[in-house]
């Protein structure tokens, strides 16, 4: 658990996502070929049971409030409160119209029309990743917003699930989850029509499939089995540092946390606190690493590009503007990742496996694309023409010259 600096930056090496891609490869192609009939046989290879129906009816959406704890409704109303008040004041999905004299410049966004939402469902449900989904993709405008999603045991969708889905604005709810589900949403079958794009994390299978369709339908990002990065100095308290690891590495076996600290004794403490208390979880994914100094942390972290970076050290906010990369970010030994997770209001959908090096989380912009446009007037084109002929000549296309050339002899 305690590892040599040298160790660290070969652990992004370890999923190898080829390897995984050409696992998912059979099942995409056989839901391609034979649609529902292949969910419902991959659906019972892998998850165990047969669906009871593979878009679950309205009927059972309404029932399942029924079912739910009032307290969690209200838990669940709490998240949905602060994630679109987040999600509503930083989209900047502003449309913009300058006026530049002679011609007018513009920007404009509109929603993309139907999108696909993965919310997991295997080893944990994740009711918080259909409000995490749900709600930007609300607040953009999409108007058709679907979600996969394994079955339970009972071969339905858990009822808190449905709940959320319903308080998020989902239209329709599919009894499917793993790379089936990717591939149904992709490229359609009798019951699912195909979305345009689609969002969401997952497991390897997950993750895997959605790397293989993005050649055919948009994706948001990689995002994967969870990550955790702690920077901490001798301040951090070992406990909340140790269990803010293991928050992370209950979600899979093969999630990574790394501690990155100048301290010797918060080492150990982090050390033995994690074996005393995450003896079930695989702890050899746990790796702590003793840095000469806080700057050196950062950067092995920048390198790293975790998916979430906890800073836990002196003048922690300080050092927001020294980190590049990062899926989210969270300062302050008052700021346990599980916190955005669910419910201080940012998305708990981000890149992994180093992706956040150029991948952003989850947002309204996701689900949005833009179109720029422009009104030239005669004295812009008079201002412009003579540059866009010469270089259009240089280019070896005529006619493009010639477009703009029969424009300005005209009076
Ligand atoms: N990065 C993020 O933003 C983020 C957010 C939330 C959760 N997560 C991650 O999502 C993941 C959830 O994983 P999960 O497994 O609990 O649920 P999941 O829904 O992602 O995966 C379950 C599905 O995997 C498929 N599957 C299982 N074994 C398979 C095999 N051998 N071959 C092919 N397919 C197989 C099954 O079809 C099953 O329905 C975790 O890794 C968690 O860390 C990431
Ligand atoms: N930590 C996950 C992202 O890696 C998000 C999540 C959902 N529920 C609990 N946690
Ligand atoms: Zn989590």
């Amino acid at each position: 658990m305690i590892v040599s600096k040298s160790d660290i930056l070969s652990i992004r090496k370890k999923i190898d996502w080829d390897f995984y891609i050409e696992k998912v490869k059979p099942i995409v192609e056989e839901v391609k070929r034979r649609g529902d009939e292949a969910l419902i046989e991959f659906t019972m290879k892998f998850d165990g049971v047969r669906q009871k129906y593979l878009r679950v009816p309205k009927e059972e959406i309404d029932q399942a409030y029924d079912l739910v704890d009032d307290e969690i409704i209200d838990a669940l109303e709490i998240a949905r409160e602060n994630i679109e008040r987040f999600h509503s004041i930083t989209a900047v999905d502003r449309d913009i119209k300058i006026d530049f004299g002679d011609c007018i410049l513009g920007k404009r966004y509109t929603p993309i029309e139907s999108v696909g939402v993965y919310i997991p469902g295997g080893r944990a449900s994740y009711p918080s990743t259909a409000l995490m989904a749900g709600i930007p993709a609300k607040i953009a405008g999409v108007e058709r917003l679907v979600a996969c999603t394994p079955p339970d045991e009972s071969g339905g969708v858990k009822p808190l699930t449905l709940v959320a889905c319903d308080l998020a604005g989902f239209d329709e709810i599919y009894v499917v989850g793993g790379a089936q589900a990717i591939a149904g949403m992709a490229y359609g079958t009798e019951t699912i029509e195909p979305v345009e794009k689609i969002v969401g994390p997952g497991n390897v299978y997950v993750t895997a499939a959605k790397l293989l369709v993005q050649k055919d339908v948009a994706i948001d990002m990689p995002a994967g089995p969870s990550e955790i990065l702690i920077i901490a100095d001798e301040t951090a308290n070992p406990k909340y540092v140790a269990f803010d690891c293991l928050a992370q590495l209950e979600h899979d076996p093969n999630a990574l946390a790394i501690v990155l600290t100048t301290s010797k004794d918060l080492a150990e403490n982090v050390e033995r606190i994690a074996n005393a208390e995450g003896g079930s979880l695989n702890l050899e994914n746990l790796k702590i690493v003793i840095v000469e100094s806080i700057d050196e942390a950062l950067e092995l972290s920048n390198k790293i590009a975790p998916e979430h970076l906890s800073i836990v050290c002196e003048n922690a906010e300080k050092l927001l503007e020294k980190v590049k990369n990062a899926g989210s970010v969270f300062i302050g030994e008052f700021s346990p990742v599980a916190c955005g997770d669910y419910a201080s209001g940012t998305n708990h959908i981000l890149p992994t496996s180093g992706y956040a090096r150029i991948y952003s989380g989850l947002s309204v912009e996701t689900f949005m694309k833009h179109m720029t446009y422009q009104i030239l007037t005669k004295s812009a084109l008079n201002r412009i023409g003579e540059a866009v002929i010469r270089l259009a000549k240089a280019e070896g296309l005529e006619f493009h010259a010639k477009s703009v050339e029969i424009r300005l002899k005209e009076e």
